[in-house]
């Protein structure tokens, strides 16, 4: 796409002033960069810039920031590794927050980590498109907007273009046969919130990893009766071993010892405290949890109490599903299981591929191709934060590396033009020469 299909009206886009709503379809150029995502990837990233003084525009698709966590989690969540591993860059976790704190908590240090670096999201703007074009050296971000009964169409023109939308972007919702005639309630559990309402019933949790053993002990606790399926494999550790949390033994040790080694010593820990889950149905993969987690994303299940409610027999263990039925569902080894409900705990994918139109940075799986740690630039201006598979402390890495280099970048080009304003202008005047 070329800049043939460039609308007017344009306008600079200044964040101390920001622009009416009243055009349908606008141009905006953006002095610094875009930023697509405003999760805890994206917020780092503007607090990085924030404090070098570069100006930037994030975009957000919900109408709040962090919207995983605000839309999209139940009730019960707390982040499951210790805090130090979680907090952002530049601003730390209060000091009365607990070991592994709540996800109000989080949203609340979220809320103010926004406020504290003066952010300003732009919501209610989705992504549809972004690529590069090549004419003008500028990236074409579109968005739609939806406010209200308003909607309309921007386009946003910049120098470099933040990849902030995350791992979990969007739901994966497997395809089973026979589930539109089930007639229960069925959801995902980016949409449970808790186990109210569920009481007394029997419910299929698909998937075994963090969410679905979080859900099927909220379920428990709830004194609902559910079944969980466990197609493959899954590697189960303590949340600690000896008090201490497992995740930063496993840290630790990597400083020192090969990844096989450490994934050797979690095996037997877990072992040793957990004893053998396999006799309950959790076998185990052949690799390592942490060799899974950096080569296919996999996150080992920390446990925070599922097993002994696996163990007491209070949620069931069931193999792959092969089809539903009207009130009940038949497993690949022909049993069958009346069940109410189902729950799909199955994942989450990234939705970069459906919008950003470029060769060579992002796989066709929506990550950067680059292994760790060098994901985080590409060509052209254009970066990714969030993907390493690291969690929150792997994203602010990222976000720390990437405002460093625009920071740097920012700086030498301000140093030569007189105003950076000057800079962008003089970039849309090639652009539009183009026409
Ligand atoms: C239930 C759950 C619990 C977790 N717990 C932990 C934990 O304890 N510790 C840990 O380290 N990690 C945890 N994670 C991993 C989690 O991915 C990170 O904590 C964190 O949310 C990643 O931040 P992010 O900003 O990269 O992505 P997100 O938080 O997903 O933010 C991405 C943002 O991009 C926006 N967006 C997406 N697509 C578009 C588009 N096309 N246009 C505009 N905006 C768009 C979304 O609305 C969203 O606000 C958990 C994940 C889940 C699902
Ligand atoms: N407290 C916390 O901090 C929590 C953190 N999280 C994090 O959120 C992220 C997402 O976790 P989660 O939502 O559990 O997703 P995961 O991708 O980790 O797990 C998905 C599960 O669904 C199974 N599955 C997928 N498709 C099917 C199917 N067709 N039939 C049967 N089973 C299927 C997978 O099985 P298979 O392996 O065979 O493909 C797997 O067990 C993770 O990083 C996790 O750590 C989640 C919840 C709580
Ligand atoms: O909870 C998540 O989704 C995370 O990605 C956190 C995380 C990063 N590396 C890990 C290794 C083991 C368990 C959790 C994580």
């Amino acid at each position: 796409m070329h800049c043939t299909n460039f609308h007017i009206p344009t306008m600079v886009y200044d964040p101390e002033y920001d622009q009416d709503e009243f055009f349908a379809r606008r141009c905006i150029l953006v002095n610094g960069p875009v930023i697509v995502g405003a999760g805890p990837s994206g917020l780092a990233v503007g607090a990085g810039l924030k404090q070098q003084g570069v100006p930037f525009v994030i975009l957000d698709r919900a109408n709040c920031i962090a919207s995983l966590w605000q839309n999209q989690t139940y009730d019960r969540l707390k982040l499951h590794l210790p805090k130090q591993f979680c907090q952002l860059p530049y601003f730390p976790f209060p000091p009365d927050f607990p070991e592994y704190p709540t996800k109000y908590q989080f949203i609340g240090y979220l809320e103010s980590y926004n406020k504290h670096f003066d952010i300003n999201p732009k919501f209610n703007e989705s992504v549809q498109s972004a690529n590069y074009d090549e004419t003008c050296g500028l990236w074409r971000v579109r968005t739609v907007t939806t406010n209200g009964l308003m909607r309309g169409e921007v386009e946003y023109i910049s120098r470099w273009l933040v990849v902030a939308t995350g791992e979990n972007a969007e739901k994966v919702v497997p395809e089973f046969e026979g589930l539109e005639e089930f007639g229960g309630r069925v959801m995902h559990a980016c949409d449970y919130r808790s186990g109210e309402g569920y009481e007394g019933k029997r419910v299929l949790v698909v998937g075994c990893g963090n969410s679905g053993m979080e859900v099927s002990l909220d379920l428990c606790h709830h004194n609902a009766s559910p079944s969980m399926v466990v197609r493959s494999s899954v590697h189960v550790l303590p949340r600690e071993i000896l008090r201490k949390s497992t995740f930063e033994l496993a840290v630790a040790m990597m400083k020192w010892l090969p990844i096989k080694v450490v994934d050797k010593i979690m095996l037997v820990s877990a072992r040793l405290v957990l004893g053998n889950v396999e006799k309950y149905g959790l076998k185990r993969p052949s690799m390592g949890p942490l060799q899974l987690k950096n080569t296919e994303g996999k996150t080992p299940v920390l446990d925070i109490g599922a097993l002994q409610k696996i163990r007491s027999g209070q949620i069931k263990i069931v193999p792959g599903i092969k089809r539903f039925s009207r009130g009940w569902v038949e497993f690949v080894n022909g049993e069958t299981l009346e069940i109410d409900s189902v729950i799909l705990a199955t994942g989450y994918c990234s939705n970069v591929p459906s919008w950003l139109k470029e060769n060579g940075f992002f796989s066709t799986q929506g990550f950067p191709i680059a292994p760790f740690p060098n994901g985080w630039k590409g060509k052209a201006g254009i970066y990714a934060v969030g993907f390493t598979r690291r969690g929150l402390s792997g994203a602010s890495l990222d976000a720390m590396r990437v405002a460093q280099d625009i920071g740097k970048i920012w700086k030498e080009e301000t140093r030569h033009k007189k105003h950076s304003v000057a800079v962008a202008l003089a970039c849309h005047r090639r652009c539009k020469t183009h026409l």
